[in-house]
C-alpha cells in the first residue's frame, strides 16, 4: 500500500513521516524531491528565482519518475508499506500555481499536469493532508524559499482543495494547526485504519 502526506511547506508533514518510522519499522519511507542527482536537480530549481516554471515543472516529474521505478514499484512488489513525504499531488497543487502565475499560457496548467502523471504514474492508495493555513504554514517554514510565501501558498491551497474535491475518498484531512503529538496522534489513527481495512478486503 502506498500512503503519501501532502501538505503546505511547514504543515508537519516531516514530523509525522519521522514519527511513524517508529510505528512501522519495516514500511519504506521515502520523499520527493529524493536525494537522487534528479532531486539535486531540483533543489538547485527551487533555490533559483529565475528558474522556468515549465522546466522546473519536468525537473520534478523526472525525479517522480526515478523514484516510481527505483523505489515506489520495488517496495510495493514486495509487498511493503511505503510512506512518502511528498508526491505526485505536490505537483498538482504547487506546480499547477507556479504556471498558472506565469506566462507560459498553458490555460489548465492542474489537469495539464495531471494528464503528464497519468501516462505513467500510479496514484497514491490513501493521502494524508495536513491542513494548515497559509500564513501558519509560512511561519512556521521560515518563509525561506520562493514557495514559502502566503500569497502563493493560498494558491497552492486552494489547488489541494480542488484535488480533494475531485477524489474525497482518497484525502484524509487532519488539523494541522493541534500539537504535533494530536496530529501524530490522528495520522497513525488513519494509517492503522487503513491497514486493517487492506486486511480485511
Ligand atoms: N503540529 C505542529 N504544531 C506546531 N509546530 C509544528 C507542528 N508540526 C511541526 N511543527 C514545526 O513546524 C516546522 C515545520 O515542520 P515540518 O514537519 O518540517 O513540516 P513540513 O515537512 O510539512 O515542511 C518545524 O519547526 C516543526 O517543529
Ligand atoms: C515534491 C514537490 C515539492 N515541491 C516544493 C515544496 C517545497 O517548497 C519544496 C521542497 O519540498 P520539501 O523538502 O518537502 O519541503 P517542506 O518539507 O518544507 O514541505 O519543493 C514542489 O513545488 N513540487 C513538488 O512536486
Amino acid at each position: 500500500m502506498l500512503i503519501t502526506l501532502e501538505g503546505l511547506d511547514g504543515s508537519g508533514k516531516t514530523t509525522v513521516w519521522e514519527a511513524l518510522h517508529d510505528v512501522y519499522p519495516d514500511a519504506t519511507f521515502t520523499r520527493e524531491p529524493t536525494d537522487s542527482w534528479y532531486g539535486e536537480a531540483v533543489a538547485r530549481s527551487i533555490a533559483a528565482d529565475d528558474a522556468d516554471p515549465l522546466a522546473e515543472l519536468f525537473l520534478l516529474t523526472a525525479d517522480h519518475a526515478d523514484h516510481l521505478s527505483g523505489t515506489i514499484e520495488p517496495a510495493l512488489a514486495d509487498g511493503r508499506l511505503v510512506i512518502s513525504d511528498r508526491y505526485s499531488d505536490s505537483r498538482f497543487a504547487y506546480q499547477a500555481a507556479t504556471l498558472a502565475a506565469s506566462d507560459v499560457g498553458i490555460e489548465r496548467p492542474l489537469e495539464y499536469i495531471r494528464g503528464i502523471h497519468s501516462a505513467f504514474s500510479r496514484p497514491p492508495d490513501a493521502t494524508i493532508f495536513l491542513d494548515l493555513d497559509a500564513r501558519t504554514a509560512a511561519e512556521r517554514a521560515g518563509r525561506t524559499n520562493k514557495f514559502e510565501q502566503d500569497g502563493y501558498l493560498a494558491a497552492v491551497q486552494r489547488n489541494y482543495e480542488r484535488l480533494i474535491d475531485a477524489e474525497p475518498g482518497r484525502f484524509h484531512r487532519v488539523d494541522a494547526t493541534r500539537s504535533p503529538e494530536a496530529v501524530i496522534e490522528r495520522v497513525e489513527a488513519i494509517v492503522a485504519d487503513l491497514l486493517d481495512a487492506e486486511a480485511d478486503e
